[in-house]
């Protein structure tokens, strides 16, 4: 059964905080406006801005947890908040209990335009990875290592090739190994299909369950696709639109373990739960639009 439920900013968790992995406390983000002189006569004078307010989630070990909203509310500024690629306002984010402000090798980080190494092969990029974070390890075990993440995700044979030489497809592939190859605690995906077509995206959607399914890393992921979070999530965190957006609600999604698109499709939440989604997004974009307007 699905269960969906209001947050009014409350804390959210299925389980007992002390079963959490990644804690969000109070988070808020304000980008600071410019006010100097200078930048008032050349018209270039704005407010601060508050992008998040007061972001409050409990994620538990070896959940995926999606992230939607409408265009610009927030998810980039919450997801490198917690990848320790900028910092909030006000706020904690915990891992393990913990307090993290900058990026760990525990945190492992997929991006939409994949950010590879251009003069770098496709076994550079993931050694230059490997080598960062274990530089102590035998070069064997290194070797080991970029050897299975190259075939975990399907590119054996392209090692030597440039991302140049590559399609969107295998770029992202190269992205998804590098960011494993550390092996990680936690995946972080920033719209990781964003920049790919349709056929392309469902193929690595698949993989992405795969992976998912034989490794169980806790992952957040940035999408703004109803069908592909309804298909690798276990909870769909929908946020409001910014200024000042927020979680407006949890989705736990109930859809059985290994999936695929056509089980998902056809079990008897799935209509409901991407009308809701649909709904939600329809409301909060229609809200940003007559806001832009006024
Ligand atoms: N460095 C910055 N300085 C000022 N404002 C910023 C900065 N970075 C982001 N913003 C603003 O913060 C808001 C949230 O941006 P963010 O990129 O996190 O949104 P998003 O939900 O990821 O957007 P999208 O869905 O379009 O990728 C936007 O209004 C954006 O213009």
């Amino acid at each position: 059964m699905s269960t969906s439920y209001s947050t009014n900013n409350q804390t959210v968790t299925t389980n007992s905080a002390t079963e959490s992995q990644i804690s969000l406390r109070h988070i808020s983000k304000m980008f600071p406006g410019r006010s100097g002189w200078l930048n008032k006569i050349t018209g270039q004078a704005s407010s601060d801005f508050v992008a998040i307010e007061d972001i409050n989630l409990d994620i538990e070990h070896n959940t995926f947890v999606s992230i939607i909203g409408p265009s610009g509310c927030g998810k980039s500024t919450l997801l490198d908040i917690i990848a320790g690629l900028s910092t909030a306002s006000s706020g904690e984010v915990l891992i393990n209990g913990q307090v993290v402000d900058k990026p760990g090798p525990d945190r492992g980080m997929v991006f939409q335009n994949y950010a590879l190494m251009p003069w770098m092969t496709v076994l550079g990029n993931i050694k230059f990875a490997v080598e960062t974070v274990f530089p102590k390890m035998p070069a064997k075990q290194q070797q080991r290592i970029i050897k299975e993440n190259i075939q975990l995700v399907g590119l054996t044979g392209a090692e030597k090739k440039h991302p140049h030489e590559l399609s969107g497809g295998m770029r992202q592939r190269v992205g998804i190994a590098r960011a494993l190859a550390i092996n990680p605690q936690i995946l972080l995906m920033d719209e990781p299909f964003g920049a790919l077509d349709a056929l392309t995206r469902g193929f690595l959607q698949d993989e992405i369950e795969r992976i998912w399914e034989q490794q169980r890393k806790t992952a957040i992921m940035i999408t703004h696709s109803i069908d592909e979070a309804l298909l690798l999530s276990d909870r769909i965190i929908m946020m409001t639109k910014g200024p000042a957006a927020r979680i407006d609600e949890v989705l736990e999604v109930p859809f059985p373990r290994p999936r695929d698109r056509t089980t998902v499709e056809n079990h008897p939440d799935y209509l409901k739960l991407k009308q809701e989604m649909e709904d939600h997004l329809y409301r909060e974009t229609r809200a940003v639009e007559a806001a832009r307007i006024k």
